[in-house]
Parts: structure tokens; C-alpha cells; sequence
């Protein structure tokens, strides 16, 4: 027999205590199993988790009351009751048994437990909390299921083929266009991902529909057939969910930007029956959630963010998201008053505009504080440069590996897990590379992943984090060679790059873990890396391949970052102007009688090429006052004979 009861208490209380009662169980020697077996607070009730189950034969989660059934004196826990019930109160809308009922049947069980002689009426009553605390708990308990939709945009892929050729056009580079066009991503891919976004949210994956679209439908995004086939999918999975006691799926998530316009739109075609039921009173259908890619990103983030700074930089992305959107919020509101006739029109709108300021005034206050953050890390970080080591920015897809590598270089333990999006927050360490002689340390930072496709908004909220990237010296871009599309992927780490202005900063490619291929492959890339023009180095962060390789190369790389230079050429080396202007940045340019001055920053092996020309000092006084840095640059460079010379 089942009895259940809600206990209060720690959660390591309540474990000693049903530890204590599993223990003694036996000895009880009860006349039949029981059925449910765990334990639930109120504050666990609250937030629908159960603090500790253990599983009946049948494997069920299950409750059960941890303290002595013989110890609860009825008066005595009158206090306890008062809880419990405001928790049933809190969680079901139908009355719970009274106090009085509650407190008696309790004691009578105290009483008669050891009989196991129950009347009917308190087995009512008993099986009634019972099933509603069970239900109470697998409701929240459930995973949250969804169906993903997907759309091939065929006018954006003609709209972007055609930009690439204009391009190409433009710069008379037509080899690669085949190329090129081949990096958008296909439906296939884009769905993959979209499948790892939805397991690392937490989501169950209940089906899936694609589109192609010649153009997208702008008020619905997909075509109203469409709709209508996403609906009915949803309810098949229902009938198959609700068979199995599983619970509702009632997200869709789409793999897209959606507009708030179509988002709305979306929702109220599939909640068309709740809305309509709202009007009759009855609220038992569960209301379909329409989730973008943007929101299922922002999602994961929210889940993930650990620091103050992580966590101030996704709110404020996820009030930008939904500062446009906010009107949906209402719109059971703006029903209410417009079914309320002449006069009563207008409130839902007044309150729209409540909340649209509180809105805009909490993201204010946000951009307020992380902008105070933002002073502290521009504080730390001109603390690390007075140090003079040089920063090297671990940038690449997210799951490629960086916190793996950062981890191996220095057990740094951060955490690297097979999700997407794991680290938020930029760690830096001090690593002593090994093998690596011109310099003893270096600054290496893990930081945020990129995505293809990563919402402006979150782009715009992590300025902060981002800025890491902006300020290092040196970029280390970590491509998962082990993902069918990881050229694509660099491809939009790249861009991303770009867009947050540190397109023009050197890069290390790192191709990783190559463990995940077979030897051929391997080989290739090895081979491909080896033979590059830019620093590249294959490696694997979870075996240490390459390691060794991948330090030689970081080397490299910073040996090779620009130094200021102040030369006189003579008018001969136009070559050499020309490779300036094409490597390296000129501040002053002048024609002189003996030939053209040039003062500006070229890479270390141009420098010491050119040094036969210098006028100035080459590692000289940078105008700005950073000299430390310089000096340590210069430094390095006469450790090693940088890898690039030939080809200058
Ligand atoms: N087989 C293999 N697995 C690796 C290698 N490097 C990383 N991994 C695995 O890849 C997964 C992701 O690694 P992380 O280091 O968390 O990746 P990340 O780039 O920091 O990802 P985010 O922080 O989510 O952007 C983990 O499960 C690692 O164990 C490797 O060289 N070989
Ligand atoms: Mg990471």
C-alpha cells in the first residue's frame, strides 16, 4: 500500500531519513509492497523536481514520506500541514483535501499502518494525493518535446549566388566561384545542426518537416499547407505522448530567423483552438510555443551562463529579442478589452506601453552594468599587456574543441563537453609552452563559440567577451576537422570575425581532432597544413598529436606579428612599397630625395629584410607610448627564423 506524505527538511535530512526508512523497511515486514517509494518537500513541490527517488519495481519515480510515520504527532505538525496544503493549493486548481481531513487521515494512518488496515475512504484519499502529486511531478518532470521545421529558401540562396558572382565579378576572380557557392549550407546541414541545438537545450526531438520554398511565405513563413501539417504532426505526437502518459509536445521550432510578425501569426494559427476556448472559459489545452533558431541559441546561453558577466550579457540579448516581440505577451489582454465593448477598449494597450518602458528601462540598467564590467576587463587586460606577454585568443565553431585544447595545454578545468555552447565566459591562463624557446609564457584565453548565423542580438550583448578576441594578438582558430562540414564552418567563424572587427588579426588554423579520422584523411590534413601558406597545424587536443607541431607554429605566428618600422627606400624597391602596403599598415608615407620614407608597422621578417633601409630605430619608440610590448616583440623574433621569409 501507498502512503504518501510530504515531509519538510534539508534534502541531505530528508535522504538520511529515507535512507534510515529503506533500511528499516524490511524489518517492517510489510504485508504488501509498496508502490510508490521517494521523497518531496514543499520547496521541492515549488520547483517540481523530487529531491530524492528511488524506483519501485515497476521503475517509477516516486514520493513517500522520509520522516517516521510513528513520530508524526497530529498537533504537533499541524504547522506542517498548513504548508503542505498551501503547496497542493499552489499546484492544482481543484480544492485538496481539507486540513482536518488531511491531519486525520495521517494520523489513522500513523495508527494503522502497521495493521494495513485502511477504511475505503481513506484509500480515496490517499490514492486521490497520490495521483496528484504523481501527476503533478511527471507534468513537470517531463522532457519538454518539439517538432523542428526547416525550410530550403531557395530565393535566398539565388539572392547570395548572385552577390558571390557580382563579387567575383568585380574582382575578376571567377576560379573559385563553384567553390564558394558550395560553402552555403544545405537544408541537410543546417537541420543537423539544428538537432544538436535542440538535444543541448534540453528538448526531445518528437518530428520534423521541411520545406522548399521558391519564397518564403511572409506572413507565415512556410506555406499555409505547411501549417497545417506541422499541426497535425503535433497532434499525432500528442496521441502517441498522451497513450504513453507522456505528457504534450507543444514547441515548434524553426529553423530560422522568424520576423515577430510571423512568430505571432504562427502562434495564433496553432493555438487557434486554445484561444478559442479561452473565450468559453476552459484553459485545458496546452498553448504552442513557435521558437526561432535565434531564441533556441539565446536559450542555451541563458541555461549555460555562469558568471555575473555571462549572465548580465545573455538577459540583456534576450530582452533585445524580446523588446519587438512583446505585444504577444498581451494579446489575451487586448481580447479581453475588446470583448468588453465601448469603452473598456485600451487597457491591454496601456499596459503594453507599461511594459515596453519597463523593458526598455531594464535594458538600460543592463547596458549599464555590463559596460562597468566591460571598464574591469579593459582594466585586466591593460594589466596583462604592462605584463608584455603575448595574447593568443583560442576563436572557433562551437564544439571544436577549445576548452579541450586550453584544458591539455594547461588543466585549467574548464568545462569541455560534448554540447554546444558549454563555455560563455572567457577564461585566461598563463601557459608555459613546451618546447617553445624565444619566449617563456604566453596569455591564452578560451572563449565563446561561434555559430553560423549567430543572432546580432548576442553578437551586440557580448561585446564584452568578444572584445578579448578584438584585443588579442594573436588568433587561434580551432576547426573540429571531424564534422562533415567543418569548411563551411570556418567559413562562418571567419565571418563572424569580420563582423566583430578582428577580421585582420594573424591566425593560427588548427585543425583538431584528427584522432576522429581515418588514417588517409588524417594524412591529408597533415599534409595540407604542412604545406600551407598560413600557420597551420594539425593536431588532436584529446591525444596530444601534434602538440609539439602546434607550438612551432604559435611561435611562428608571433614572431611574425608587426613591428614599427621607419625606413628610407630607394625609388628601386618599388616592390617592397607595394609589399608594405599590401602586409603591413603605413602610418606616413613621403618622397624624399633619397627615396620614399615609409614609417608604419611591417611583420618581423619583412622588418629585418628591410633593416638595411631603416632610418629609425626599428624596435623603436612607439609614438603611443606602448613600448613595452614592442621591446618583448623584438625579443622574440631573434629566437627563430620566422617561417614566412621565402615568401617574401
Ligand atoms: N575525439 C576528440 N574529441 C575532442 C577533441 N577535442 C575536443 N574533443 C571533444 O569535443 C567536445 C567539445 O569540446 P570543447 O572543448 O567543449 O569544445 P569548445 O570548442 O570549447 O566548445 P564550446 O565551449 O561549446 O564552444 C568534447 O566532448 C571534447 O571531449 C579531439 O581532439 N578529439
Ligand atoms: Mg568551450
Amino acid at each position: 500500500l501507498f502512503v504518501p506524505t510530504i515531509t519538510t527538511g534539508s534534502t541531505s535530512q530528508q535522504n538520511t531519513l529515507l535512507r534510515d526508512h529503506l533500511d528499516k523497511k524490511s524489518s517492517h515486514q510489510f504485508h504488501a509492497p509498496p508502490l510508490l517509494w521517494g521523497v518531496v518537500s514543499p520547496s521541492s513541490l515549488r520547483r517540481g523536481t523530487v529531491l530524492m527517488s528511488s524506483t519501485d519495481e515497476h521503475h517509477q519515480p516516486s514520493l513517500f514520506d522520509a520522516s517516521e510515520f510513528d513520530s508524526h504527532d497530529a498537533t504537533e505538525n499541524t504547522a506542517f500541514f498548513e504548508d503542505v496544503e498551501s503547496e497542493f493549493d499552489s499546484f492544482d486548481e481543484t480544492k485538496p483535501t481539507s486540513q482536518d481531513e488531511i491531519i486525520e487521515t495521517t494520523s489513522s494512518i500513523t495508527m494503522d499502518y502497521a495493521d494495513n488496515a485502511l477504511t475505503d475512504e481513506e484509500v480515496r484519499i490517499l490514492d486521490d494525493r497520490e495521483e496528484r502529486l504523481f501527476n503533478y511531478i511527471n507534468n513537470t518532470q517531463k522532457v519538454e518535446s518539439c517538432i523542428l521545421v526547416g525550410v530550403e529558401d531557395l530565393s535566398a540562396q539565388r539572392k547570395a549566388n548572385k552577390a558571390l558572382r557580382m563579387q567575383q565579378r568585380e574582382s575578376g576572380d571567377l576560379a573559385t566561384t563553384l567553390d564558394d557557392i558550395s560553402l552555403s549550407w544545405t537544408l541537410e546541414e543546417s537541420m543537423t545542426e539544428m538537432r544538436e541545438l535542440i538535444k543541448t537545450a534540453g528538448l526531445n526531438l518528437g518530428g520534423e518537416i521541411t520545406q522548399r520554398l521558391q519564397e518564403v511565405n511572409p506572413r507565415t513563413y512556410i506555406g499555409t499547407g505547411k501549417v497545417k501539417e506541422a499541426q497535425q504532426l503535433l497532434d499525432e505526437i500528442n496521441e502517441k505522448l498522451d497513450h504513453r502518459n507522456e505528457g504534450t509536445c507543444c514547441t515548434v521550432v524553426f529553423d530560422a530567423e522568424l520576423t515577430p510578425g510571423q512568430q505571432k501569426a504562427l502562434e495564433n494559427v496553432f493555438n487557434k483552438k486554445v484561444i478559442e476556448n479561452d473565450f468559453l472559459g476552459s484553459d485545458n489545452d496546452e498553448v504552442v510555443k513557435v521558437v526561432d533558431r535565434t531564441a533556441l541559441i539565446l536559450d542555451i546561453f541563458a541555461q549555460h551562463a555562469k558568471t555575473r558577466e555571462g549572465k548580465l550579457q545573455v538577459d540583456l540579448a534576450l530582452h533585445e529579442y524580446r523588446k519587438p516581440r512583446l505585444t504577444r505577451m498581451w494579446t489575451h489582454l487586448e481580447r479581453q478589452s475588446g470583448a468588453g465593448g465601448v469603452g473598456l477598449r485600451g487597457p491591454g494597450e496601456t499596459q503594453l506601453e507599461v511594459d515596453k518602458r519597463i523593458l526598455r528601462d531594464r535594458i538600460l540598467v543592463l547596458k549599464d552594468k555590463i559596460d562597468n564590467v566591460q571598464k574591469q576587463r579593459d582594466l585586466h587586460r591593460r594589466g596583462r599587456k604592462k605584463g608584455g606577454l603575448p595574447v593568443l585568443a583560442l576563436v572557433g565553431y562551437t564544439n571544436a574543441g577549445k576548452s579541450t585544447l586550453l584544458n591539455c595545454l594547461t588543466r585549467a578545468g574548464i568545462l569541455a563537453e560534448d554540447i554546444l555552447f558549454a563555455t560563455l565566459d572567457p577564461t585566461t591562463r598563463r601557459v608555459k609552452l613546451p618546447g617553445y624557446k624565444t619566449h617563456p609564457e604566453v596569455l591564452l584565453t578560451d572563449t565563446v563559440g561561434f555559430i553560423q548565423k549567430l543572432p546580432t542580438q548576442l553578437v551586440a550583448a557580448f561585446r564584452a567577451t568578444l572584445e578579448e578576441v578584438k584585443e588579442a594578438d594573436v588568433l587561434v582558430h580551432l576547426v573540429d576537422v571531424s564534422n562533415p562540414c567543418w569548411r563551411k564552418q570556418e567559413v562562418s567563424v571567419t565571418n563572424v570575425l569580420e563582423e566583430i572587427g578582428a577580421g585582420d588579426k594573424p591566425i593560427v588554423r588548427v585543425f583538431n581532432k584528427l584522432d576522429l579520422l581515418d588514417s588517409e584523411d588524417a594524412e591529408m590534413l597533415k599534409y595540407e597544413a604542412a604545406c600551407s601558406e598560413d600557420f597551420s597545424v594539425a593536431i588532436s587536443s584529446l591525444t596530444g598529436e601534434g602538440l609539439s607541431d602546434f607550438v612551432a607554429v604559435v611561435e611562428d605566428s608571433l614572431s611574425d606579428l608587426l613591428v614599427p618600422v621607419e625606413l628610407e627606400l630607394p625609388y628601386s624597391c618599388g616592390n617592397e612599397v607595394n609589399l608594405i602596403h599590401e602586409v603591413g599598415s603605413i602610418e606616413v608615407i613621403d618622397y624624399r630625395e633619397g627615396g620614399t620614407y615609409v614609417m608604419g608597422r611591417v611583420p618581423r621578417s619583412l622588418a629585418m629584410k628591410l633593416d638595411k633601409y631603416s632610418v629609425g630605430n626599428i624596435e623603436g619608440a612607439e609614438p603611443n607610448g606602448e613600448t613595452e610590448d614592442e621591446i618583448d616583440w623584438a625579443a622574440l623574433g631573434k629566437g627563430r627564423h620566422a617561417k614566412k621569409d621565402a615568401s617574401y
